[in-house]
């Protein structure tokens, strides 16, 4: 046993030896090899992944021929001819490499062939460009098409008189986009002051998030489209935006804040926000806090009173509601000053909280107001 032999086979040895001993042979064999060698990594596995087989996933309407490009395509795209391209765009045959360089080049091509020749969007229908997009039956082939790629034409453009202004796009470089702006003029501008428009259909939606572009000239321009029409409210996902309409607008009033309490609306409003809050407040018996926010003259006193307003007219009953209100009065007589931005411009600062009973009506408030210099507190 202690003069293991060479020539001695394990299979031999691990019937004539007890483990103790085969763990001992194993740990002086270990000895031998030096010490900071890397146990072996296991073997890798010699199968490849399968490619996904493109015919499976294929749009209905996604019709290819299985012939590869022809010389003769190529060399009638390269003469600026339209040509129906056989290739298979997602097919299965192998070119070669000098094959795929050709095939590749003139698919491009004609891509730009299409859009030189019909600035307005429009497509043959053998246009390889075609086969790319899916056919919606309803809309018909050229609408979809057009409005595809009219989406992808349409963008923002910084202008040097320092505001955005929507255009198409002409052509394209690395340096240079030449834009063909709402206005007719042509400029060419870097592609880096450039920024994706969304389809006019988007226009004026009543959540920012419906947007497919969200930026700043995309942003500011539903807002404007909104004003447009008198609707001064926008929801950007949870947040209200208020713009300040600086006129009456037939927004607000009784039969509308009935409309928002029985959920026969649902357009951004600071009714439903208050509504919102409210009903919060009542299903899980939590404080909910409504915060304004915005620049002096941006709105926020005024919409502070037609969310109370709301409240009010929620939760009155006891009377209550109407000392609440008329604290805005007292407060504004007392706080505000004329200031360039504001004529009715509020010195300080106010947390006004109304308290409601479990029977849902106003049994209280507090309204505090903070000045850089002075903390008042009013209760009920
Ligand atoms: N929803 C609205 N509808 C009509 N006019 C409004 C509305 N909101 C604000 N305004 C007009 O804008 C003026 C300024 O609004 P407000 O005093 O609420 O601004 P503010 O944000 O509270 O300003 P500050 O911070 O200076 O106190 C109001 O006096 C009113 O004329």
């Amino acid at each position: 046993m202690r003069s293991f032999t060479s020539t001695a086979s394990a299979g031999t040895l691990s019937t004539r030896l007890s483990s103790l001993e085969i763990m001992l042979e194993s740990l002086i064999k270990g000895d031998d090899q030096p010490r900071d060698t890397l146990p072996a990594l296991p073997a890798r596995p010699v199968t490849r992944g399968r490619r996904p087989a493109s015919r499976k996933f294929r749009p209905p309407s996604l019709k290819i021929e299985t012939d590869s490009p022809k010389r003769e395509d190529i060399s009638a795209l390269e003469s600026n001819k339209e040509v129906v391209f056989k290739s298979g765009l997602f097919g299965s045959k192998r070119l070669s490499r000098n094959e795929r360089k050709e095939a590749d080049s003139p698919y491009f091509k004609s891509i730009q062939v299409e859009i030189e020749e019909r600035p307005e969007g429009l497509v043959s229908p053998n246009s390889p460009v075609l086969s790319a997009f899916p056919v919606d039956e309803n809309l018909g082939l050229f609408d979809t098409l057009d409005y595809a790629l009219k989406k992808r034409l349409r963008v923002w453009c910084w202008v040097p008189e320092g505001k955005w202004e929507t255009g198409k796009i002409q052509s394209l470089s690395d340096d240079d986009a030449e834009i063909l702006l709402s206005n007719g003029k042509v400029i060419t501008v870097s592609p880096d002051v450039l920024l994706p428009a969304n389809p006019s259909i988007l226009d004026g939606v009543d959540d920012l998030i419906q947007l497919s572009y969200l930026n700043e000239p995309s942003v500011l321009h539903n807002l404007r489209v909104r004003f447009s029409r008198n609707f001064v409210y926008t929801k950007a996902g949870p947040v209200l935006i208020a713009l300040n309409p600086f006129k009456e607008v037939p927004l607000y009033g009784k039969d509308l804040i009935s409309a928002y309490r029985e959920k026969q609306m649902d357009s951004p409003h600071v009714y439903a926000i208050a509504d919102a809050a409210f009903t919060g407040m009542m299903r899980d018996g939590i404080n909910q806090s409504i915060i304004i926010s915005g620049e002096s003259g941006a709105g926020k006193t005024e919409t502070a009173k037609i969310a109370m307003h709301y409240l009010a007219a929620l939760g009155g009953e006891s009377g209550m509601e109407y000392q609440i209100l008329q604290t805005n009065s007292i407060l504004e007589a007392f706080g505000n000053a004329k200031t360039s931005r504001n004529d009715n411009s509020s010195r300080f600062g106010k947390l006004i909280e109304i308290h409601f009973s479990s029977t849902q009506k106003i049994c209280g408030a507090k309204i505090q107001t903070c000045t850089n210099i002075s903390f008042i507190p009013f209760r009920f």
